[in-house]
């Protein structure tokens, strides 16, 4: 007999705590979704939608609400409009590796034909056979560029692209825009401003979750996706007992619900949204924690989440998080990690550039990497900052210089460690000696 199971005693409709899952509803993003509507209206009056910008960090319901409202204005094409003729393009730069105008360009003109990957053309063909191809459709084509920011500064289409109409790449008939996506502001404020200023007639922001919006977003996906889990909303007919059942909300229309579970017990998910919300306020992030302790509390045998389960779920949840991002990286940025790791197990963070920089220079003489200048590796901290990894804050300095960056890790040091020590290029470095008593390792470095 094999160890697999066809039931779950803690799951009912596991995919509803997937990443994968759309919900129908988001109202933590009422008034987002609100600003996006108004910037695609105009394509319902038959003039094209608004260019718009989404962004803010991580896991705040960017993409979900871009698909939401896309599908909504789809829906008044098909049914609701006479004379509205739609082709809505859903694009990720990332996963499809577009880094390039280039490749943008031949992704949206797959999308449009259905045809192949062209090649052996130049960009400038690939525009040609990019617009060619909107003329051929016809009518309003919205193109959500998911993760806009891979295009890095090879910024020619979009300049291209939102000046379609004014410049005669397109018949008159043919009302193109882009919905941009991204969670890089820096990336943002540093586009010339001649394609800032065309490319985003309208900007939304996502700001973070707080606990009680990551509550309600759990409670309507967890009485989904747990067994015998349900909101039960209280009119005059329901008895809630109060001992052990708390009134909660699931959105803004302000009724009230009780949340019954037998598998999840009440504090499950204020733990988790708790331990989201101080940390990064990505839905993502609180939506994994939950189906992990789920599936550690599952293996186990177990019949509810408790605590336990949360806190181990967190801490394995971080482990791969930061490791999913560690393989990623550069050697330059894992050097970087490596040194300030190496500053912060001598109990010397948060610290300025400067002695990272130390460290850094000899981690990267003793593994036998180039050594990047000062301003270089600082660009690498900035850059661990925005994924969360290490904690970037500007403070006033003492007698000289102005404001300086300090900086810290923000992930668990062990977990970070425990990485870095698996990564062969740092197999010579011993960081379990390092900050201990009997081996002040850093004096090593410095
Ligand atoms: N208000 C919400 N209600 C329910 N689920 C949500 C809500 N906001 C986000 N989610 C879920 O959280 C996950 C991440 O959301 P989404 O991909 O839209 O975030 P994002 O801001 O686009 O993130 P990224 O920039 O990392 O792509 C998805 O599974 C999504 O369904």
């Amino acid at each position: 007999m094999s160890r697999y199971a066809s039931n779950s005693n803690i799951f009912d409709q596991e995919e509803v705590l997937r990443e994968d899952h759309h919900p129908d509803e988001l109202p933590e993003r009422s008034e987002e979704l609100d600003q996006l509507h108004m910037a695609l209206s105009p394509a319902a009056r038959g003039v094209g939608a608004n260019n718009v910008f989404l962004y803010g960090k991580a896991g705040q319901g960017k993409t979900a609400a871009a698909k939401k409202e896309l599908s909504e204005l789809q829906y008044h094409a098909e049914q609701e409009s006479d004379h509205l003729d739609l082709t809505a393009l859903y694009i990720s730069c990332e996963s499809d590796d577009i880094s390039t105008s280039f490749r943008a360009a031949s992704r949206i003109y797959m999308e449009l034909t259905g045809n192949d990957r062209p090649t052996g053309y130049s960009t400038d063909a690939v525009v040609d056979m990019m617009y060619d191809a909107m003329n051929e459709i016809g009518g309003t084509i919205i193109i959500v560029l998911d993760e806009i920011d891979s295009l890095g500064t090879d910024d020619r289409i979009l300049y291209s692209l939102p000046r379609a109409r004014s410049q005669g790449y397109v018949n008159d008939n043919v009302y193109p825009s882009v919905i941009g996506i991204s969670n890089d502001l820096q990336w943002r404020d540093n586009l010339s401003p001649k394609v800032k200023s065309s490319l985003y007639d309208d900007s939304v922001l996502f700001s973070p979750y707080n606990a009680e919006q990551l509550r309600q977003i759990l409670r309507r996906r967890g009485a989904k996706g747990f067994r015998s889990a349900e909101l039960v909303k209280i009119d005059e007919n329901t008895s809630v007992d109060e001992s052990n059942e708390k009134v909660v909300t699931i959105d803004n229309s302000g009724d009230e619900y009780v949340f019954r579970s037998g598998v999840l017990p009440t504090d499950a998910i204020p733990l988790v949204s708790a331990i989201a919300a101080q940390d990064k306020g990505d839905a993502r992030q609180a939506i994994k924690y939950l189906r992990k302790a789920g599936e550690i509390a599952d293996r186990a045998g177990d019949t509810t989440v408790e605590d336990t389960h949360v806190r181990a779920a967190e801490s394995q949840v971080e482990k791969e998080t930061v490791r999913e991002a560690m393989l990623e990286m550069t050697t330059q940025a894992q050097l970087t990690l490596a040194a300030i790791t190496v500053v912060e197990l001598a109990g010397d963070t948060p610290a300025r550039t400067k002695p990272i920089y130390g460290v850094y220079k000899s981690i990267a003489e003793e593994v036998g990497s180039d050594k990047l200048v000062q301003r270089r590796m600082r660009d690498h901290l900035k850059e661990l900052d925005m994924q969360g990894i290490i904690d970037a804050r500007k403070k006033t300095g003492g007698s000289v210089g102005g404001p300086a960056y300090h900086f810290e890790l923000q992930v668990e040091r062990d977990i970070v460690k425990d990485v870095l020590k698996n990564v062969t290029r740092f197999a010579s470095i011993d960081f379990d000696s390092i900050g201990s008593d009997d081996q002040p390792g850093l004096e090593r470095y410095t």
